[in-house]
């Protein structure tokens, strides 16, 4: 099944779990499979009704860590606390439950016969209308699974994980595959719950996304939290302005000795283009425009796409060269 509150039957005992215990504890949290360090002495602490965005690049251990969050797998090291208990028991409790990219549904069901069902794996659940209501698929009750849209099929699963009336919802890069239009009523739906209080931390890829819907940005690279703050604040970890410009001809060692420059972050080349990230433009646009055959040259104000890059990718030249 796709979503973790649907795996066990969970024993409701609200009131158990205050309002001031954190949603959520990581505290070097790590987990390793064989010689791949996939999560790398992980800490992260998430209050209730925070929306965090878990943003990271391919394979920065995003899904590994929301995994033992929902108690699917087991640390290596480290510690993992739901709403002050075990990933297991706040499972167990109906606290945590999760909205997955794929899998878990029926095609043969309907979208109501689906929630009735997932509904019947409760030992007690919320009203089912008010679930379809706040998902946004009241309207498309009687539809079968199979003839649903990806963006419907993700709003089916979001009123499964909202059945037991979660303190903590987990979605993993939710709206993979979905359209403009669908990822805007996904989110739509998300917000509009989250706005009554419920904490949500999502993964994803888009930085737009994260912009968009999260109160506080967690960027993960290689198992570890490179930046933690608001959109604004992560755009601003890595203050400075990007330079492009075009240097025909130019070789990989010509643009690595641009990073011996003063303020030079980190510098590529694709093609014929250098872009170099820095904390003082003028002096690297003088040296392009006098010491070089660059044209072209474009200066621009950091994105959080461009801070995303710089805060995980290397540099292209070596750190004993600055
Ligand atoms: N079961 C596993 N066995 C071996 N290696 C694994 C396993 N699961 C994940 N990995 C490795 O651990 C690292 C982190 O993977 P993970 O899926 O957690 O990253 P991610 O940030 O979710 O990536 P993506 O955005 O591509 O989904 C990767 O190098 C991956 O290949």
């Amino acid at each position: 099944m796709s979503t973790a509150s649907i795996a066990r039957t969970p024993v409701p005992d609200p009131g158990t779990a205050s309002a001031s215990v954190p949603a959520l504890v990581l505290r070097g949290l790590t987990q390793r499979f064989g010689n791949v360090t996939a999560v790398d002495g992980l800490d992260l602490t998430v209050q209730p009704g925070e929306v965090v965005a878990f943003l990271g690049p391919n394979g920065a251990g995003k899904t590994s860590t929301l995994d033992m969050v929902l108690g699917l797998t087991r640390p290596t090291a480290g510690m993992v606390q739901v709403c002050g208990t075990t990933p297991r028991d706040a499972v167990d409790r109906g606290w945590i439950s999760a909205v997955m990219q794929t899998g878990g549904l029926l095609k043969d069901l309907t979208v109501a016969e689906t929630v009735e069902l997932t509904a019947s794996l409760f030992a007690s659940h919320q009203p089912l209308d008010a679930v379809m209501e706040r998902a946004g698929i009241a309207g498309i009750a009687e539809r079968r699974v199979g003839k649903c849209s990806g963006g419907e099929q993700q709003r089916l699963r979001f009123a499964m994980a909202l059945l037991s009336d979660p303190r903590l919802l987990v979605l993993d890069e939710p709206t993979t595959g979905m359209d403009v239009e669908g990822r805007r009523a996904f989110w739509g739906a998300i917000q509009a719950d989250a706005q009554k209080g419920r904490t949500v931390i999502f993964a994803t890829h888009y930085l737009e996304e994260a912009d968009a819907y999260a109160d506080r940005v967690v960027l993960v690279s290689r198992g570890r939290v490179v930046a933690d703050g608001t959109a604004a604040q992560v755009r601003a970890m890595s203050s400075g302005r990007t330079v492009r410009a075009t240097w025909p001809g130019a070789t990989p060692a010509e643009v690595d000795r641009l990073g011996l420059l003063d303020g030079v972050e980190s510098v590529s080349l694709t093609g014929s283009t250098v872009t170099a990230h820095t904390t003082d433009s003028d002096a690297l646009a003088r040296h392009l425009l006098t010491a070089t055959p660059c044209r072209d040259l474009e200066v621009t104000a950091r994105g959080l796409e461009d801070t995303f890059l710089a805060l995980t990718q290397p540099t292209t030249f070596p750190q004993e060269q600055r």
